[in-house]
């Protein structure tokens, strides 16, 4: 039986760099022989993929919100992470729970136990191997943001919102210290890419 795989998440606010960095993940991994799977979420499946165009672009409850991430979420881990992390894949998905906690408690001010409670539902026993927080202030992503393309229901939330979310990233960087590497992205391309490279080798 082949060895399983390792699970490696991308987190950040919108505008934080994430999206940049998975490819370079993923060709750093591979030239140390790793199978690589890249992912995201919501998406990830044909099913999260239609969820995905509504979690973006439908107005809807907080927590409507909430339950169509997890639903995505747990078709997400049945149909790409849970079978490739047996095959002995690695699985790089962009976004994972830590965003339904920055984004629909920490954006939203959904009640935080209820999340807990969707998490100990959905995937009571596996929690990413690595996190990758990318970390930049508020105005860094939103000029990112601004240069790049037109903007979804989320990108187009206020500047507070976005504080929200940030804080509650950092909060539960500092409750799980040992998956969680946070990355400063505010520095240039090549300088971020080596801080991860130095997060990757500590799985290696
Ligand atoms: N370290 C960096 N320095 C300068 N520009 C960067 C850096 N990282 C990313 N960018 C640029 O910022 C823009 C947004 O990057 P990217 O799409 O990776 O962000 P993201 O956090 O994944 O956003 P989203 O979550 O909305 O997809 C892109 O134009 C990208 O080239
Ligand atoms: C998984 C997840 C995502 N979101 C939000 C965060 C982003 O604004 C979008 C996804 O877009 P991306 O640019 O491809 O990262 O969805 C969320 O609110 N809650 C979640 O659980």
């Amino acid at each position: 039986m082949s060895e399983q795989g390792k699970f490696i998440t991308f987190e950040g606010i919108d505008g934080a760099g994430k999206s940049t960095h998975i490819s370079f993940v993923a060709d750093f991994l591979a030239a140390r022989g790793k199978e690589i799977v890249s992912s995201r979420e919501p998406g990830g499946t044909p099913l999260g993929e239609k969820l995905r165009d509504l979690l973006l672009h439908e107005k809807m409850h907080l927590e409507t919100e909430a339950l169509l991430m997890f639903a995505s979420r747990r078709e997400h881990m049945a149909q790409v992470i849970e079978p490739n992390l047996a095959a002995g894949k690695w699985v790089l998905s962009d976004r994972f729970s830590d965003a339904s906690f920055a984004y629909q408690s920490g954006g939203r001010g959904m009640d935080r136990a209820k999340m807990e409670a969707l998490e100990g539902w959905v995937h009571p026993q596996l929690q990413p191997d690595l996190t990758l927080l990318f970390d930049v202030p508020l105005e860094v992503a939103r000029e990112r943001l601004d240069a790049t393309r037109a903007l979804d229901k989320f990108e187009r939330e206020q500047e507070e919102f976005f504080a929200r979310c940030r804080a509650e990233y950092l909060r539960r960087a500092a409750q799980f210290p040992q998956r969680f590497a946070v990355i400063d992205s505010t520095r240039s391309i090549a300088v971020t890419q080596q801080a991860i490279s130095e997060a990757l080798e500590k799985l290696l």
